[in-house]
């Protein structure tokens, strides 16, 4: 018998929450950060790198590994932990969202949503039931119910026609997922920026009684202050002994402002995308390795960093290594940014767990303000 789906609340220091799950592939410390795995890889990162910079949970994507190489394939060849040679847990997204940002003459009913392929033009249908078959066929730990997110800004009649179709598929996951006990599915809250239909959401979500619930809906051009908005209306009406996934967010300072407000668990693409684009993130900022400021300068990243590419190479040879689109410089970026994410994440647990959150948050926002000498 699996061990069941855990989650306890350690430490709480304000709204903040320091908790654990423990799952059968292991436990994921929260507030988490969990790097984006979209095609079963964390883009220039070898799985013991991402393990090694702290991470316990990654995630993957339903849309893009149904297409290529296929959720069957998968499967015969023992799921997406095999596969990847990731052994600890994963979560993965529905595909809706996905399928509505990336996919091609895409029609959306109460069944679900038809669409052709990005990659080759092929059709899919992507149903609740189909969405949670193919999780079960990647043998995903964490599994996302499916979802339709709404573009902001909408009209408040479409916001609650998606809000309400969502809870509809929701109930739909629930039956189809069933009882897995070493593993999760978590309901998605929609209502775009507003108020009341946020409300609805999280409340009947949190009467279906699920292990966990993610905040959809935001990061999706918002202005943080919207999005923090929500988030303090929306955390309130989830259950308190359940963990809080904030989909696609963020930036260091939305993070900390984000884990004020009671959330969890984030994932964002930004650690990674940036590292391939030249920006590393630092404890006193962001750097532009780009820039030709960098081209003679000696000094590391940050020397009292315990992660090799942000203390061991120069930011002459990083400008240098971007500048020639070297996949060494998205190499070494990718891994100081995510090893950044991760001692943030892990600042912020200890700092709940000693009740000096709201000191410790300050603190680190200064260093960003401070800028990079
Ligand atoms: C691998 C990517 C995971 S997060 C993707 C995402 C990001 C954002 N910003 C919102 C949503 C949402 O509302 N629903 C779903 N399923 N996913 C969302």
């Amino acid at each position: 018998m699996a061990k069941p789906f855990s989650f306890k609340v350690l430490a709480i220091d304000g709204k903040a929450r320091r908790g654990v799950i423990d799952m059968p592939r292991g436990e994921i410390r929260t507030p988490a950060f969990m790097p984006v795995g979209t095609g079963g890889t964390v883009k220039t990162m070898y799985m013991d790198q991402v393990r090694g910079v702290g991470a316990d949970i990654i995630l993957g994507n339903t849309y893009h590994l149904m297409l290529r190489p296929g959720a069957e394939r998968v499967a015969r060849l023992g799921g997406l932990h095999e596969f990847a040679r990731w052994p600890h847990p994963i979560l993965t997204d529905s595909g809706g969202f996905q399928v509505m940002s990336l996919s091609k003459l895409r029609k959306l009913t109460e069944k679900g949503v038809t669409f052709r392929s990005h990659i080759d033009g092929a059709p899919y249908e992507m149903s609740p039931e189909r969405s949670i078959e193919i999780q079960g066929l990647l043998d995903s730990d964490i599994q996302m119910q499916l979802d339709e997110c709404t573009a902001l800004p909408a009209e408040m009649k479409e916001i609650e026609r998606a809000m309400e179709l969502s809870l509809r598929w929701a109930e739909r996951c629930k039956t189809a997922f069933g009882d897995q006990p070493g593993k999760a599915m978590f309901g998605i809250v929609q209502g775009g920026d507003n108020a009341a239909l946020r409300v609805r959401s999280a409340q009947a979500l949190s009467a279906m009684g699920l292990k966990g619930y993610a905040v959809g809906g935001l990061a999706v051009g918002e202005p943080q202050a919207v999005m923090l908005e929500m988030l303090d209306i929306t955390c309130p009406e989830l259950p308190a002994d359940k963990p809080r996934y904030l989909m696609g967010v963020g930036t260091p300072d939305d993070i900390l402002k984000s884990v004020a407000r009671g959330i969890d668990m984030f994932d964002c693409v930004m650690p990674t995308r940036a590292g391939r684009h030249g920006l590393a993130y630092t404890r006193r900022g962001k750097v532009n390795l780009r820039n030709a400021r960098h081209a003679d300068d000696p000094r590391p990243l940050d020397e009292e960093s315990d992660c090799p590419a942000a203390r061991d190479y120069s930011r002459a040879y990083l400008h240098h290594l971007v500048r020639s689109q070297e996949a060494l410089g998205a190499m070494l970026l990718t891994w100081n940014n995510l090893s950044y994410y991760q001692k943030l994440m892990q600042d912020i647990r200890a700092a709940i767990e000693t009740g000096s959150f709201e000191a410790r948050g300050a603190e680190i926002s200064e260093g960003w303000a401070r800028g990079d000498i």
